[in-house]
């Protein structure tokens, strides 16, 4: 089974949380992909969904699947996205996609966080992965400073603007030993937007595809 198999197959085992009349959060990325896909094939049992990103909004309406407003529905009972890194508890790495800050809205929006991926996104800590931060344009060098000053390597991801109008840095060389204190810290640099690490609100179930099947944690 490759990748892309192992992610549609834990896309797939996702469609189990989903209960009649639910409006659902909607990730992004190739595994939200799949999902979103795979939702098209029972969207008359649900209301409607809020989208991550505008690539899933547009997606999602490709298969007639209607796109709420965040700010008219309220909370959500349910958000299903992927994750760049996930460990056993159930921390993970977001936003190689770009679009971390709109999924941690819908993430901390949500009852339940349903995380799906191919296994070899699990990992014992966080950090192989750079680390991305949405950062305001104007506070890119004095950010990327910061975290030099904390021995991390900022790269500007080159020619990516946000669906909010902002920038990357993808963060190298930093040591994640302690998630919520350091999502803690990263976030308090003027400027940040939003660190890619969801710890603070981690996801409830993550659901891994492998070659041995479909693995759920929780
Ligand atoms: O955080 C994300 C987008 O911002 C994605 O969930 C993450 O990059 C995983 O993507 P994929 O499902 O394509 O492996």
């Amino acid at each position: 089974m490759d990748q892309d198999a192992m992610k549609k197959a834990a896309a797939e085992a996702a469609l189990s949380y989903i209960e009649n009349g639910m409006i659902v959060g909607i990730g992004t990325g190739s595994t939200a992909n799949h999902f979103i896909d795979l939702l098209a094939g029972i969207k008359a049992r649900i209301d409607g969904t809020v989208a991550s990103s505008e690539a899933s909004a547009q997606r999602l309406r490709g298969h007639g699947i209607p796109v709420l407003d965040l700010n008219s529905v309220g909370q959500l009972p349910l958000y299903v996205d992927g994750a760049d890194e996930a460990t056993r508890q159930l921390y993970l790495i977001k936003g190689g996609g770009g679009a971390l800050t709109r999924e941690k809205i819908l993430a901390g929006a949500s009852d339940r966080f349903v995380c799906v991926a191919d296994g070899s996104k699990l990992v014992n800590y966080l950090g192989k992965f750079p680390l991305p931060l949405e950062v305001i344009p104007m506070a890119r060098s004095f950010v990327a400073r910061e975290l030099v000053k904390r021995g991390a390597r900022p790269v500007l991801r080159d020619g990516f603007t946000t669906d909010n109008g902002n920038v990357i840095l993808d963060v190298h060389n930093l040591e994640i030993m302690e998630p919520v204190a350091l999502e803690t810290e990263l976030n308090m640099i003027p400027g940040v937007v939003t660190v890619g690490i969801f710890a603070a609100r981690p996801a409830d179930v993550l659901i891994l595809g492998t070659a041995e099947g479909v693995k759920t944690l929780s």
